[in-house]
């Protein structure tokens, strides 16, 4: 398990349009490594090391932390100390897993010797070390080595220490095995230290430290790894999403938990992705002792230890073969194919969901119109047919073909696409649905008078025109569902909440003002300053205070608590449009009563879908898409809960004043184009107050790009002007009413594409809220009868010739 040359680079390709495999090969062939580069005087790093731009802009973003990895004292550990000792290094496992020790027993000068010993061996003539290795050019030694093969430089002081790491490997396994609450000889027996193998790095001083690394991010295909480095530092380590130093402390060594711990212990320990930077001082030399496990032919079968495990707490991972986890790890030399599909799928993703966030916007104007716009028939509905088809083949041929994602980390990127290439995919199979629906029930302007009548009384033509606000109003949620994972994607990526609402509102002012200002022209009322200040009080709910407020809250409590809290905003929204009168409740009549029971019912869902868990259900589908998450800190739950609250009641205050402002204002796309520029403005305002960090605010071509063009042009302006048009048509109780459909379905897509856990207690309140909400639209449906019996026909159908003023 040689992980890699002194100063392995970054291997993905900074850009195509050169032959990087040539340039490596020829690298690789004059055989002197990095450090040959540096001896041989040059000032620009070959193309092959630089990583790619957008790492870069990102790492340009890093803000300076005050994070300390964890420094423990095993003073006395067979002592008094010991328990203490235990709980340190429990907890330093479980949220690090990365912690450095002092007095761990090996004497500073057997440290100093084998430091001296590397930078001795690496600092002699190439062809020596040639001779000994021409592979890697570092002094690895493996379990079973003969030490009179050991290099004579670095013989006697690598024999001396691997003596000391290897029974300092023992006292850790022992405490953390007791950290797990087994007992102390557990992981021992189980040889997780059975085979070690050491690791010596040299890094020589690089000529342009920014724009390379000296080891890229990994994390280790280990049970643990103990670390010597010298007092150069530039080890970091992932903590919270920030990269934090791991500064070298003098007779110190790193310790941290590799991926098989994770796995044996089922998550309870972390393996977190580590690297090394480059720095243009040096040479930094380190020596990595990796615990691999036994290793006994046949290879022994490790997996989630059984005393771990419970109802509560199900494997997580099946279980796997040293040797053959390896071989998935060498497959990273396959790496570089794996680096370039997860180049490709990000960008079919971003093809594809740009193609069909167009085909939406066509479908929602369509349906609005009534009409396929002026394409002879097929030519819309074919091609976007023919997008999902072929995003669909994609997805599925690049995920067969590389179906060894399962086991996690090596891939997350790729995986991530995986899952944003199968969501589009969804997203245009749905609009393309609805377009063939639409040619179906022939609304096209194009067909004569005659014919349009008789589709019109059509069966199909009918129940389009009764049920198009329904149908909208679960397309706006399919919009909201996909904008949950994707900002989910972008926020673990590090981009902050508050700036996120901020761009995403000017993105949609930006995209919704040219539609605004030509197509409602003529219909426009003036914008008095009432209006302005009206409309200034609107975004202040809908946009800047709801939508910080909700993001700072995810950050306090967690994502399904506030998923399932913000399902009350139907409720509450019923119940102030009853208290100001928007919504007609007669008690006398079975469909009033529907009304009030229905909304309860829907409460009584979400009530149990948040406190009652109930067992976890078992995951009989194998997961599709093995995503990896940041997990939150959830520390305060009462700032957490008043925030979730706060943003529910301004956000149905928000729906409820939507209906009243329209009344006054009727264009529906000039409020819109309003609502995300002021919102935007006031968020930008309230980020500045609560971000200082200018670097918060830029943002790279990536996920954080996506996430904001999605949200704004999508999002905010597309839905929430479908939004409006419904609340125009349907009231805005109507409108809430389909949002626990964005729970469920983010439940649903959670549980069977990525394998997450799912509680019964969820499901049962999913059925609940689902009765509730049946009966809602039932009593709401007697709104209806009563509208049309009073202006003679079906409101639903006549948006048109009601012109604006709806
Ligand atoms: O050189 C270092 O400090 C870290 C090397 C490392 O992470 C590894 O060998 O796995
Ligand atoms: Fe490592």
């Amino acid at each position: 398990m040689e992980i890699s040359a002194a100063g392995e680079p970054s291997t993905q390709t900074a850009s195509t349009g050169y032959d990087r495999a040539q340039e490596l090969k020829a690298f690789d062939d004059t055989e002197a490594g990095v450090k040959g580069l540096v001896d041989a005087g040059i000032v620009n790093i070959p193309r092959i090391f630089i990583r790619p731009s957008d790492e870069l802009v990102e790492e340009l973003n890093c803000q300076k932390n005050s994070f300390q990895v964890p420094l423990l004292d095993l003073d006395e550990i067979k002592g008094s100390n010991r328990e203490e000792i235990v709980n340190q290094i429990r907890t330093a496992s479980e949220t690090w897993g990365f912690f450095q020790v002092v007095n761990h027993g090996i004497p500073l000068k057997v440290l100093e010797d084998m430091i001296q010993g590397v930078r001795d061996f690496n600092e002699q003539d190439v062809e020596m070390k040639k001779e000994w290795d021409t592979l890697n050019l570092s002094c690895s030694v493996s379990h079973n080595f003969d030490p009179e093969e050991l290099p004579a430089a670095c013989r006697e002081t690598t024999l001396e220490y691997i003596k000391h790491v290897r029974s300092l490997g023992d006292a850790l396994f022992e405490i953390i095995s007791e950290a797990l609450g087994l007992k102390s000889e557990h992981l021992q027996d189980m040889e997780c230290g059975g085979a070690s193998t050491f690791v010596c790095h040299y890094y020589p001083p690089c000529p342009e430290p920014e724009l390379t690394l000296g080891t890229s991010s990994h994390s280790d295909p280990a049970f643990l790894t103990i670390l010597l480095q010298d007092q150069i530092g530039g080890l970091q380590v992932l903590h919270q999403n920030q990269w934090v130093d791991v500064n070298p402390i003098s007779g110190g060594l790193v310790v941290n938990i590799g991926d098989f711990l994770q796995v044996i212990s089922n998550e309870k320990l972390k393996s977190v992705d580590h690297r090394v930077i480059a720095s243009g001082v040096g040479p930094r030399v380190s020596v990595a002792c990796f615990f691999a496990g036994s290793a006994a032919v046949p290879p022994r079968s490790y997996g989630p230890i059984k005393e771990l495990i419970s109802e509560e707490n199900p494997p997580l991972y099946q279980n796997f073969l040293v040797p053959e986890y390896f071989a998935k790890y060498a497959a990273e030399g396959l790496n570089r194919l794996l680096q370039f599909y997860c180049f490709l799928l990000p960008n079919c993703f971003d093809g594809f969901a740009s193609i069909w966030s167009f085909g939406l916007a066509l479908d929602a104007y369509a349906l609005i119109k009534k009409k396929v716009l002026h394409n002879p028939g097929l030519a819309t509905a074919t091609p976007v047919l023919a997008t999902a088809s072929a995003s669909a083949g994609i997805t599925v041929l690049i995920y067969n073909d590389l179906g060894h994602c399962h086991f996690g980390r090596e891939c997350g990127r790729f995986q991530l696409s995986v899952a944003f290439a199968l969501f589009s995919w969804i997203t245009i199979a749905i609009s393309s649905l609805i377009m063939l629906w639409l040619l179906a029930a022939g609304l096209s302007c194009e067909v004569s008078p005659a014919a349009m009548a008789v589709v019109k009384a059509s069966l199909f033509s009918g129940m389009y025109t009764k049920f198009k606000p329904h149908l909208l109003m679960i397309i706006a949620q399919i919009g909201y569902t996909f904008l949950y994972f994707i900002t989910e994607a972008s926020f673990n990526h590090g981009m902050n909440p508050h700036v996120y609402v901020t761009y995403r509102h000017i993105v949609s002012a930006i995209v919704m003002f040219p539609f605004a200002y030509f197509l409602e022209r003529k219909m426009r009322p003036k914008l008095t300053f009432d209006l302005f200040m009206e409309i200034s009080l609107l975004s202040f709910l809908g946009v800047s205070s709801t939508l910080n407020m909700y993001f700072a809250s995810l950050k306090y409590t967690s994502p399904t608590f506030v998923a399932s809290m913000t399902n009350t905003v139907a409720a509450l929204t019923f119940v102030i449009a009853v208290v100001l009168r928007l919504e007609t409740l007669d008690l006398r009549h079975a469909r009033g009563l529907a009304k009030v029971i229905g909304t309860v019912v829907c409460l009584a869902g979400v009530t149990t879908m948040t406190l009652y868990k109930g067992p976890i259900l078992k995951n009989l589908w194998h997961p599709l898409i093995h995503l990896q998450r940041t997990t939150a800190i959830h520390e305060h739950w009462l700032k957490g809960s008043i925030l979730t609250v706060g943003s529910c009641i301004t956000w149905s205050i928000w729906y409820i004043m939507q209906a009243i402002t329209l009344k006054r204002y009727p264009a529906r796309l000039s409020l819109t184009a309003w609502m995300s520029f002021l919102g935007g403005v006031q968020s930008a305002i309230f980020t500045v107050i609560v971000q200082h960090k200018q670097a918060a605010w830029t943002i790279g071509f990536n996920i954080d790009f996506w996430s904001t063009i999605y949200g704004g042009v999508v999002i905010s302006g597309l839905i929430v002007f479908v939004q409006l048009w419904c609340t125009e048509e349907k009231g805005p109780v109507f409108v809430t009413m389909f949002n626990p459909f964005t729970t469920i379905l983010v439940a649903g897509i959670a549980y069977f594409v990525l394998g997450e856990k799912l509680y019964l207690g969820s499901v049962i309140g999913a059925v609940i809220v689902i009765v509730g909400l049946y009966m809602l639209l039932w009593g709401k449906e007697a709104d209806q009868e009563v509208d049309s019996e009073t202006e003679g026909h079906s409101c639903s159908s006549c948006d048109e010739e009601k012109g604006p003023s709806g």
